[in-house]
């Protein structure tokens, strides 16, 4: 099994908004970062993904399983973290132990108790009297406790403190020692994919614009900079998006070669920066 969440044409509607005909493939065994401005549709695919919301058409396979017939077996190798309160809030981590951990054939009380202590949470106190950060540490101990093949986290470094986050992201990378393993997440934080995404997920108003790995992003994207007077209808065909001012013209590519091929030495390239990449491509958006 080479990918272990595929999205095949799967589109789902709200009023005013879709995630039209996406097709997603994630890899197994690396990191990939999911992107995207407020409200391009990061959470309605992780929903989808995770059978909390069930797509209008399409089909969505999760260890080439379907959620049709193997909804338990799936549910079982995945952990899930998310911001909201999954638990009811007058439960304290003691009783969700209670409750959740025989949900699961793998639940390892020793690794529980291990991330307690390490997220120096609270076992006898209500949920609810939480931080926002307490929350998502709570969440995340419990999704890491049943040696999940595949963790999904929707902002997982939301609302967490500096120190936290880069913990955070330590034991992500610990956890991928095993060769084996599988994460997916969304973030706004685009520096923390810097250190441990290998591939990069972009959706821009429902659909995906890319998936590649974080590699080939940095060598296809770049910001190009030169004087007007190089543009024209042919040689703008090499922007994403091009920004322009009295003293010359900004503009993102996605196809350096072609830059290089047209432009030679006249142009100037900088690495664009995955929010760089965001921001042009918002503006082509209200460009075109
Ligand atoms: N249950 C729902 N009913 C109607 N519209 C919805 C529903 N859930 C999400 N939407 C709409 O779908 C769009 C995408 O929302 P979504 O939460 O997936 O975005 P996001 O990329 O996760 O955003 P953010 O980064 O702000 O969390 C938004 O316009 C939102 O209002």
């Amino acid at each position: 099994m080479e990918h272990v969440i595929e999205l095949i044409n799967v589109s789902k509607t709200f009023k005013g908004f879709s995630v039209h005909n996406m097709n997603l493939e994630v890899k197994q065994g690396y990191v990939t970062g999911f992107i995207g401005a407020n409200g391009a549709g990061k959470s309605t695919t992780i929903k989808m993904i995770m059978n909390l919301l069930r797509p209008d058409a399409g089909e969505i396979r999760i260890f080439g399983l379907d959620y049709k017939t193997h909804e338990k077996a799936i549910k079982e190798r995945i952990g899930f973290v998310y911001d909201g309160n999954v638990f009811f809030e007058g439960l304290n981590l003691k009783d969700i132990k209670r409750i959740v951990g025989p949900a699961y054939k793998r639940w390892d009380d020793t690794l529980f108790k291990r991330y307690v202590e390490q997220f120096e949470l609270p076992l006898g106190k209500a949920i609810k009297t939480f931080s926002k950060g307490m929350q998502m540490k709570a969440s995340l101990a419990i999704a890491l406790s049943h040696h999940a093949e595949l963790i999904i986290m929707d902002e997982p470094t939301a609302g967490l403190d500096p120190i936290f986050r880069q913990e955070l992201l330590d034991l992500l990378q610990e956890l991928m020692l095993d060769g084996n393993r599988t994460i997916f997440f969304s973030t706004h934080i685009t520096t923390d994919l810097d250190r441990i995404a290998d591939y990069i997920a972009l959706i821009q108003k429902g659909k995906l614009v890319f998936n590649q790995t974080i590699h080939d992003v940095a060598e296809n994207y770049a910001l190009v900079k030169g004087t007007t007077d190089l543009l024209d209808k042919d040689t703008e065909r090499a922007f994403v998006h091009i920004h322009r001012a009295p003293t010359g013209f900004v503009a993102l590519t996605d196809n350096v070669k072609e830059v290089e091929h047209i432009f030679g030495g006249a142009v100037v390239t900088e690495r664009a920066s995955l929010e760089d990449i965001m921001y042009y491509m918002k503006g082509r958006e209200s460009y075109v």
